[in-house]
């Protein structure tokens, strides 16, 4: 059974129809992409598969059990953490105090401040320093961080290593193998497929709002160019 199941999703803004009978799946302690262009319908999926836009055809589940109308507050409760693209750190708090108040939303379990300053040792480092002070690599990492204190099994990660330097993309893909190795599926929405090659086992290309192409990552690397078209702007 899948932990997140979206089920030929039909979305509109209006009478615009964004997403097209869109299915997508994440097992249990999987890691999955989402590929696909600007405007091809990604945060569009993250909005739906959270409760912020309503499907006006298909279905949401959350472990089997339909989930479809549920609003966005219920996400803690069923697991579910949200790392928007633009990251929402307090810029007035300190890193510690960041962290410190996502622990009080979601549930209670393995993931406290300690195990986040020992998966990004960064952000022990920065404890007190200001959200607006650190550069995007840290924001993103206590993003995560803060993510991961609401003891999710299932991460939905909206295209974490968007403008960062090499350096930290390879820290940041290192630590979601780690996140994932705790047992902690993760949905990662990327624009091209550098990082998905790297950690995803599954793949969906989105583009006009419909899923173009889907497999495992060796039927991804077989067929690249034909994908790589589909996500080229
Ligand atoms: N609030 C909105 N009102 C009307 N149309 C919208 C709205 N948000 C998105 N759209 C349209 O829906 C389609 C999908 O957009 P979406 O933001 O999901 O794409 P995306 O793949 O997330 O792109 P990006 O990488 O830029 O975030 C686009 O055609 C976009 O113009």
């Amino acid at each position: 059974m899948s932990l997140l199941e979206m089920r030929d999703c039909d979305v509109f803004y209006g009478k615009a129809q964004a997403l097209h009978g869109v299915t997508v799946t994440v097992g249990e302690g999987e890691i999955v992409s989402l590929i696909g262009r600007n405007g091809a319908g990604k945060s569009t999926l993250i909005k739906a598969a959270i409760g912020l836009l309503p499907l006006r055809g298909g279905t949401r589940l959350f472990e089997g059990a339909d989930e479809t109308g549920r609003p966005p507050e219920a996400l803690g409760r069923m697991g579910i953490a949200f790392v928007p693209e633009n990251r929402r750190i307090f810029a007035s708090l300190s890193v510690e105090e960041n962290l410190r108040i996502a622990t009080v939303m979601g549930r209670r379990g393995a993931w406290d401040l300690k195990r986040i300053y020992g998966l990004f040792p960064r952000l022990q480092e920065r404890a007190a320093s200001r959200g607006d002070t650190l550069s995007g690599g840290e924001q993103q990492m206590l993003a995560v961080g803060r993510g991961l204190l609401t003891n999710p099994r299932l991460l939905l990660l909206d295209e974490p290593t968007e403008g960062l330097a090499p350096l930290i993309v390879r820290d940041l893909v290192a630590a979601m193998a780690e996140i994932n190795r705790e047992g902690v599926a993760i949905l990662l929405v990327e624009q091209n497929l550098k990082v998905p090659l790297q950690l995803a086992q599954r793949q969906y290309v989105i583009d006009n709002g419909r899923i173009q192409w889907e497999g495992g990552t060796e039927a991804l690397l077989a067929d690249r160019t034909r994908v790589e078209a589909m996500i080229s702007l």
